[in-house]
């Protein structure tokens, strides 16, 4: 009885099988940029992502990820709240059912459709397995989508949903510019929290970009038409599949910018 977004074994039921779902870091947050404190000391993101460190498109059943080849420092975070080198291991998104809802942080209460999260591991630990379970171990840089034009830096991935309908299914997704993936504007909020997914490990520093980049309605659909399900099985499409935000715990939530 595996863990998911359904009402049997949805974001409610998993702190039975793993307590940390209550744990003192857990994410996502909403985030009130009023509540927000500016601090000065904090350096601006360094994000240096090399195109041909991309490796594969796969549908995990929960979302549908890029993966990198993470063996070498080709595609790294430095900077911002962190210190060290991060190496980018996969990015992947959280969606709704509706254009009203499906991003897992939200900024004073309100949801976006969809939120990109890009997955970086602190080189300091031989491997992104060593570095899930230490509290500085991850870095995963948060990117809200709003409803407009369409995205054409999307479009590439969205095409390679087709042959990833169903849970399990990969293929090869090479020579990716993530880079275009980012907005305008590096300005970021950043607190400590947690993977927003089973495990839920709490190793991440977040890091959530102010700025939104634009999806429009048709592929926001086209996200929808993922399946949780594999092959052979009752299809049920993959959407709603966020955790909503958690309590902050008396956390501070810091901002790049004034
Ligand atoms: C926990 C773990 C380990 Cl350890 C390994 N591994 O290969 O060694 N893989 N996974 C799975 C994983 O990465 N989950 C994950 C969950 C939520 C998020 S999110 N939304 O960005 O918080 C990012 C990732
Ligand atoms: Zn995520």
């Amino acid at each position: 009885h595996v863990w998911g977004y359904g009402t049997t074994n949805g974001p409610d039921k998993w702190v039975k099988d793993f307590p940390v779902a209550n744990g003192p870091r857990q994410s996502p947050i909403n985030i009130s940029p009023k509540q927000a404190q500016y601090d000065s000391s904090l350096r601006a993101l360094e994000l240096n992502y090399d195109p041909f460190n991309a490796k594969g498109i796969l549908n995990n059943g929960h979302s549908f990820q890029v993966d990198f080849v993470d063996d070498l420092d080709s595609s790294t975070l430095n900077g911002g709240p962190i210190s060290g080198t991060y190496r980018l291991r996969q990015f992947h998104f959280h969606w709704g059912a509706s254009d009203d809802r499906g991003s897992e942080h939200t900024v004073n209460g309100i949801n976006f459709p969809c939120e990109l999260h890009l997955v970086h591991w602190n080189t300091k630990y031989p491997s992104f397995g060593e570095a899930a379970s230490q509290p500085d171990g991850l870095a995963v840089v948060g990117v809200f989508l709003k409803i407009g034009a369409a995205n054409p830096r999307l479009q590439k991935v969205l095409d390679a949903l087709d042959v990833i309908k169903t849970k399990g299914k990969q293929t090869t997704f090479a020579n990716f510019d993530t880079k275009t993936l980012l907005p305008v504007s590096l300005d970021y909020w950043t607190y400590d929290g947690s993977l927003t997914t089973p495990p839920l490990l709490e190793s991440v520093t977040w890091i959530v970009l102010r700025e939104p980049i634009s999806v429009s309605s048709a592929q926001m659909a086209k996200f929808r038409s993922l399946l949780f399900t594999g092959e052979g099985e009752a299809p049920f499409c993959m959407e709603d599949n966020y955790r909503p935000p958690q309590p902050l715990k008396g956390r501070r939530v810091r901002a790049s910018f004034k």
